[in-house]
């Protein structure tokens, strides 16, 4: 028998003081959502309402050398969707399989081991264990338990990742590197960016965090979220998700349109973030997406977000506006962009009016 709520006292403490997160709470066996979780109507999203034949392009990356086309639809990908998968990037396949199964592994650990990662206790801001998004500003909780691991050094991240992950976590981030320089690479040609010197490194990818993501089973996932509506804040955000599937975006063509990001063993999800939408002053689309919580099985991903340095300054690159286009958004300090996004629930692409030039 499932304990009644009254049982588990307060849903956040249970969840969030105590560090047992909504896995904690899933684990109790509860047989519907409490209802800090259920969502208003316009947030929910049902997986029958998700159009699957018009899904984000795949990029085969084994041709990148040769055939310059690769480099194009990575461009075009960009501006039309947002959002693409790649396949053959030269992250072996196996080691894939790893990274997830450690990620499992850490929320394998019991409340009171995660407890010690938790913003309270955790001995670095650079590693955060955590429920939801920011529950002290949410109306509405969501169905997602996360570790957030901030790369400072490969020193830093030895000594204080957690020891369940860290090995795969590291490895994870140098072996995207070579694809995402050339990610970059493309992208910046397309927008007639000709170097990538010092300076533009470090706005493009001058810091990383990677996010070991949890959506444990939820009995009642067509009343939640497992993420609300969100863009990424970074430059781009690499992504690795099980077989599990709920992963949508937002089509940009369609009125309140969302297609599947379907599963494909071996890829890695790539979307644009804000910044990179910022810096090609709207020509790459930072786009909205949300993911569905599963009611059979629990399921992990994990992002590798590359953002601008902390301590840079972002706005449309200047190759971008040399044949006289008009600036869309403002030169802002990426920290406190980041700080904005942070201060507030999840609200969809709220967060760049932030760097509009207003009208
Ligand atoms: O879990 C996913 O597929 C997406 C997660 C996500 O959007 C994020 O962490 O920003
Ligand atoms: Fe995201």
């Amino acid at each position: 028998m499932a304990p009644a709520m009254s049982e588990l006292g307060d849903i956040m403490d249970f969840v969030v003081r105590k560090g047992n997160g909504v896995k904690g709470l899933s684990e109790t066996g509860l047989e519907t959502v409490p209802k800090q979780y259920v969502q208003p109507m316009e947030e929910r999203l049902d997986m029958n309402n998700v159009v699957n034949q018009d899904s984000i392009p795949v990029i085969d990356m084994s041709k990148y050398l040769e055939d310059p086309k690769v480099a194009e639809s990575i461009c075009l990908a960009a501006e039309k969707w947002g959002f693409f998968q790649v396949i053959n990037h030269g992250v072996p396949i196996e080691f894939l399989d790893k990274v997830e199964e450690a990620t499992r592994q850490f929320f394998r650990l019991p409340a009171e081991a995660k407890l010690k990662y938790t913003k309270e206790n955790s001995p670095t801001c650079n590693v955060r264990y955590g429920t939801s998004f920011i529950p002290q500003a949410e109306t509405c909780l969501e169905w997602k338990d996360y570790l957030s691991l901030l790369y400072v050094s490969e020193e830093e991240a030895s000594s204080f990742w957690p020891r369940e992950c860290r090995k795969q976590a590291i490895e994870f981030m140098k072996l995207t590197e070579p694809v995402i320089n050339r990610l970059i690479e493309a992208l910046m040609k397309g927008l007639k960016v000709k170097e990538i010197d010092e300076r533009k490194e470090s706005l493009l990818m001058g810091s990383k965090r990677i996010n070991l993501n949890y959506y444990p089973m939820c009995p009642n996932p067509e009343l939640t979220v497992g993420v609300g509506r969100h863009s990424d804040v970074s430059t781009l955000t690499v992504l690795l998700q099980d077989d599990i599937g709920g992963l949508c975006v937002r089509l940009l063509d369609e009125e309140n349109s969302w297609a599947h990001v379907p599963p494909i063993s071996g890829s890695l999800v790539i979307n644009i973030g804000d910044a990179l939408q910022i810096m090609s002053n709207g020509r790459y689309k930072s786009v909205e997406h949300r993911v569905i919580a599963n009611e059979k099985r629990s399921r992990v991903s994990v992002p590798i977000f590359v953002n601008p340095g902390a301590s840079n300054m972002i706005g449309p690159f200047a190759e971008v506006l040399k044949n006289g286009e008009k600036a869309v958004y403002k030169q802002v300090w990426y920290k406190e962009y980041v700080k904005h996004f942070f201060r507030k629930a999840h609200d969809g692409k709220k967060t760049i009016e932030y760097a509009m030039v207003s009208k």
